[in-house]
């Protein structure tokens, strides 16, 4: 018998989060699977940012409980956090990128945090970099790319260390359609390589694709799915 819960990578248990009287989310139980790419969507404030930040410890529960890859992060000791950050790969909707470092160095600079061995790096920052297209800008600083250019080298750098869950944050909130495309196809590419991928968006476009679960946040409660 396949017991399904072997096959969740992340389980959140009834979450509350509070700041001060305000309700972020309310009773929030949902299990994502080993390798499954999830939209999470709901208004402006209706929690999607917060409930993405708990998963990394970016915020701590209020109540409830959250176990990532087998660690429940209400008892993980704080020497464990940066084994549990080194879990994700995160992408945020204004890049975040370090506008004084090159494309190159912006990547490598995970990998370096990470503790990868020097000797590797070149080869991956070049990989990953391939993959999105920007391998041939890569002594370029940030300032001088587009918005959708910029988006890609962040995907590459949330994407640079392998990690087993990336996430993004509204990865195409400011970006045309055409830009916005192409950063879903390069996750496509790291999904099948075999990340578990949680993106929180409001684009209409995205959310049409049939092959993607939905989850719905309205004013901190999860929705129950409609029926097929
Ligand atoms: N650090 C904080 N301090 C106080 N309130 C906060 C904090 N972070 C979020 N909130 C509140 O919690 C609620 C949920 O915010 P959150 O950013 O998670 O929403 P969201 O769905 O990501 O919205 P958006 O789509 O606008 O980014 C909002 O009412 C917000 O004002």
């Amino acid at each position: 018998m396949t017991d399904t819960r072997d096959e969740a990578i992340i389980r959140l248990f009834h979450v509350h989060k509070r700041y001060g009287a305000k309700a972020a989310l309310q009773d929030v139980t949902l299990e994502i699977a080993k390798n499954e790419l999830l939209f999470v969507t709901g208004r402006s404030g209706a929690g999607k940012t917060t409930l993405l930040r708990l998963l990394y410890l970016g915020e701590a529960v209020s109540e409830g409980q959250i176990l990532v890859d087998g660690m429940n992060l209400s008892r993980i000791p704080r020497a464990r956090v940066p084994t549990l950050r080194r879990k994700f790969g995160i992408i945020f909707q204004d890049y975040k990128l370090i506008p004084t470092k090159t494309v190159y160095e912006n990547v490598a600079l995970v990998l370096e945090a990470a503790g990868r061995k020097p000797s590797v790096i070149p080869k991956k920052v070049r990989s990953v970099l391939r993959i999105v297209g920007m391998e041939d800008r890569m002594n370029a600083f940030p300032p001088s790319l587009s918005g959708g250019e910029q988006q890609r080298v962040a995907v590459a750098r949330a994407a640079a260390g392998d990690p087993k869950i990336i996430l993004a944050d509204e990865p195409t909130g400011s970006l045309d359609e055409e830009a916005a495309g192409l950063i879903m196809s390069y996750l496509d590419t790291f999904h099948t390589r075999g990340a578990t991928i949680i993106v929180a968006t409001h684009d209409k476009e995205l959310l049409k694709r049939a092959d993607t679960r939905v989850v719905q946040l309205r004013d901190g409660r999860l929705l129950p799915p409609a029926p097929v």
